[in-house]
């Protein structure tokens, strides 16, 4: 097992981090201000909204958590800030390349348009690149329960905004009820865009089949993809296409993805050979931060050594939605600093 103050050193990769879900506590009182919201909230109250707890019984339940957040980010400027806070607390948990997700259409409730919300989250990620050594982009989120009317307002954002940090597309929300099938029409307008695709997929029990289905529809990753574990034959295929499987253990088991650890698929799967990443999913609805998710792979899988941390950041690197050059340098100075803490 590896201690904590070797973990905090190891530079990281961050591939899935929900911008909502991941505000820090001084954050969201800043946002309560500036949106007049008078939360009349202690700190532990606040902090109560917004996480989920443990006996959060699934997906939907773990979701209904965003519900106390999302009224405070309906501006520019409190999305701007949001953007630039949840980059900075990635960059104190040492992460040296992160993509923050979000889906546009929870925030238009006092009149942003989709884009203006793209560009205040785009503006918080750049303030953060110059203020820490972080290179952060964004991805958009569109909402499986929603309608495709407004799902298909999405891909036109990105002919409209030109800017490199906006990089790839995600369906997130509930899974349970809405599967892959229906998006295939919305996916190939992503598609015809030559747009990057990571789907949240396999995150339920039962929901295998959306993983294949994902692939099948263009993603390059999956987020959580945890019931891979069931799909023995598609495995090989996840292997082969070098599909990176965005897991984050402190959110699989509260939203009951798994129930205990000899479930958890993520040594079987790296021992394989699959793609296998860490993640956060969300700072503060599951109360951690990327250092906490090594920590407790470190002590649930003891053998996983500071090679095995390396190994998956090079997963996340070769996944990440940025070009071949920019990715060569991640690989270079990644191999450098893990060379350092080993020796
Ligand atoms: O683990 C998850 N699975 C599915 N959807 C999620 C998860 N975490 C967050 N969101 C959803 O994504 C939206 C945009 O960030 C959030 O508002 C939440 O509804
Ligand atoms: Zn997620």
């Amino acid at each position: 097992m590896l201690r904590p103050e070797t973990i905090a050193q190891m530079p990281k990769v961050e591939l899935h981090c929900h911008l909502d879900g991941s505000l820090s506590l001084s954050c969201i009182k800043t946002l309560a201000k500036n949106a007049k919201i008078n939360l009349n909230l202690t700190d532990e109250e606040i902090l109560e909204k917004a996480q989920a707890p443990e006996n959060t019984r699934n997906l939907l339940e773990y979701l209904a958590r965003f519900d106390f957040v999302l009224p405070l980010l309906q501006s520019y400027t409190n999305l701007e800030l949001a953007a630039y806070d949840v980059a900075r607390q990635a960059a104190l948990d040492n992460i040296r390349y992160i993509e923050i997700r979000f889906a546009p259409e929870q925030h238009l409730l006092q009149n942003l348009t989709l884009e203006e919300a793209v560009e205040a989250v785009v503006a918080g990620l750049s303030r953060a690149e110059e203020n820490f050594d972080i290179i952060a982009n964004a991805l958009v989120c569109g909402l499986r329960q929603s309608t495709l009317e407004k799902l298909e307002k999405l891909p036109p954002i990105f002919d409209h905004i030109n800017d490199s940090h906006l990089v790839g597309f995600d369906l997130a929300g509930d899974e349970l009820n809405y599967p892959q099938q229906k998006f295939s029409g919305l996916l190939a307008q992503v598609n015809a865009r030559n747009v990057h695709i990571t789907l949240h997929a396999g995150e339920c029990p039962h929901c295998e089949q959306n993983i294949v289905d994902s692939v099948n529809m263009g993603a390059t990753r999956i987020g959580h993809g945890i019931m891979s574990k069931n799909l023995p034959e598609y495995q090989e295929t996840l292997i082969s296409e070098k599909i990176v499987l965005e897991m984050a253990p402190s959110s699989n088991f509260q939203t009951k993805s798994v129930t205990r650890i000899e479930d958890y698929p993520f040594k079987q799967l790296y021992d394989m050979g699959v793609h296998v990443t860490l993640n956060t999913d969300n700072r503060t609805v599951s109360n951690t931060t990327l250092q906490k998710e090594y920590e407790k792979i470190s002590t649930w899988y003891p053998d996983f050594g500071i090679e095995d941390f390396e190994q998956i950041n090079h997963y996340a690197i070769d996944g990440a939605f940025i070009d071949i050059v920019e990715k060569e340098a991640l690989h270079f100075k990644f191999t450098d600093e893990y060379k350092k803490i080993s020796d």
